[in-house]
């Protein structure tokens, strides 16, 4: 390779050099979500583009941002087809080229599942952290790549007496249960979904679900809902009530605004941005039911990708 080409980091050197570490990703995804609410040029992030390609169940996003903080200029192209299990992929693919914000040079390109899978993540725990009201038990609906990540990732920010997992195919449930017992987690498998949330303090939704799987009537006055799952929609997994009843956050407005734009129609109240709550120009009502509406933002792809490159070249002394 000529000493100015590109690196080319794949999801399996990220993962095998663990250059995606929590202690550093939380943080910056946490700085990303202030500063995109903040009225200032710190970062730069246009509405993605999401071309939907109904004859394949497919959907393409392209999703560029700049971060003046973290010195990142990124762009990510990233598909979602939920029926890739069957093939033996991950449902959601991704590359993400990083660029020398000096000179728009591309310094590396990488693939993009493992950054989307932990970004996704750190931002649901940021916002857990801004929005919860206790920590004792997780519920979880769904157990694919994202459940898996929040099962982790929630549980090392706050370290929760008890993870419950539901599918609506038991046996995955089982199979995530049984994972994170061997990692030393308290986890248990759920065949009912009304079951799993019942009590719980925070719950995550992270399914391809284009009906609601989990109901406002279930929930407990004050638990917090991270909503991460994009079936069609990325407001179909929760039903009507639980968005009338709820406070909702989102990470981005500018996205809600064409995103959730089926939310926006019925009426329903966004209150505004984490990073608002973040920032202290909002302030949360962690009494009440809230609801983290996770759409995924292209700066926590690029912060993500500034950190694995600077961690790569540290590790490789380059
Ligand atoms: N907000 C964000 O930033 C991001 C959101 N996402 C979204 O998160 C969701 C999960 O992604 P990921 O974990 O990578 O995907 P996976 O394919 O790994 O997991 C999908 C999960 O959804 C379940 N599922 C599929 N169809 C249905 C259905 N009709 N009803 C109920 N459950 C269903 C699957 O169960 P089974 O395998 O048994 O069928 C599995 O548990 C997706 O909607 C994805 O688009 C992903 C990345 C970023
Ligand atoms: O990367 C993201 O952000 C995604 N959001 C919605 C589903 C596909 C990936």
């Amino acid at each position: 390779m000529a000493d100015n080409a590109p690196l080319y980091l794949t999801d399996e050197c990220i993962r095998s050099n663990k250059l995606l570490q929590l202690a550093k990703l939380i943080p910056a995804i946490q700085n990303a979500m202030a500063s995109v609410s903040k009225n200032s040029d710190e970062v730069i992030q246009p509405p993605r583009t999401l071309m939907q390609i109904p004859s394949l169940s497919g959907v393409l996003l392209s999703m560029p941002a700049f971060s003046k903080n973290d010195d990142a200029l990124a762009c990510k192209l990233v598909t979602a087809y939920p029926g890739n299990a069957d093939k033996g992929l991950p449902s959601i693919l991704g590359t993400v080229l990083l660029f020398d914000p000096t000179t728009g040079k591309v310094s590396a390109i990488m693939d993009g599942t493992e950054i989307t899978t932990w970004r996704t993540a750190a931002a649901s725990a940021v916002a857990t952290k801004y929005l919860h009201n206790g920590t004792a038990v997780l519920a979880i609906l769904g157990s694919g790549t994202q459940a898996q990540s929040h099962a982790e990732t929630l549980d090392y920010c706050f370290g929760f007496q008890q993870i419950r997992i539901w599918n609506h195919r038991f046996e995955k449930a089982q199979k995530l249960t049984e994972e994170l017992i061997e990692k030393g987690k308290s986890a248990i498998a759920y065949q009912s979904a009304e079951e799993c949330v019942k009590n719980a303090d925070v719950i995550v939704t992270a399914t391809f679900a284009s009906s609601p799987i989990l109901r406002g009537k279930w929930i407990k006055p004050g638990a917090h809902i991270n909503a991460v799952g994009a079936g069609i929609n990325h407001h179909s997994e929760l039903d009507a009530e639980l968005y009338q009843t709820a406070h909702i956050y989102t990470d981005t407005m500018a996205s809600a605004k064409t995103e959730l734009k089926g939310l926006l129609d019925l009426g329903i109240t966004i209150q505004g941005e984490v990073g608002d709550i973040i920032n202290g120009t909002k302030s949360a009502e962690r009494e009440r039911i809230t609801v983290f509406q996770s759409l995924g933002m292209a700066v926590e792809d690029a912060v993500s990708a500034k950190l694995i490159y600077d961690e790569y070249k540290k590790i490789k002394k380059l």
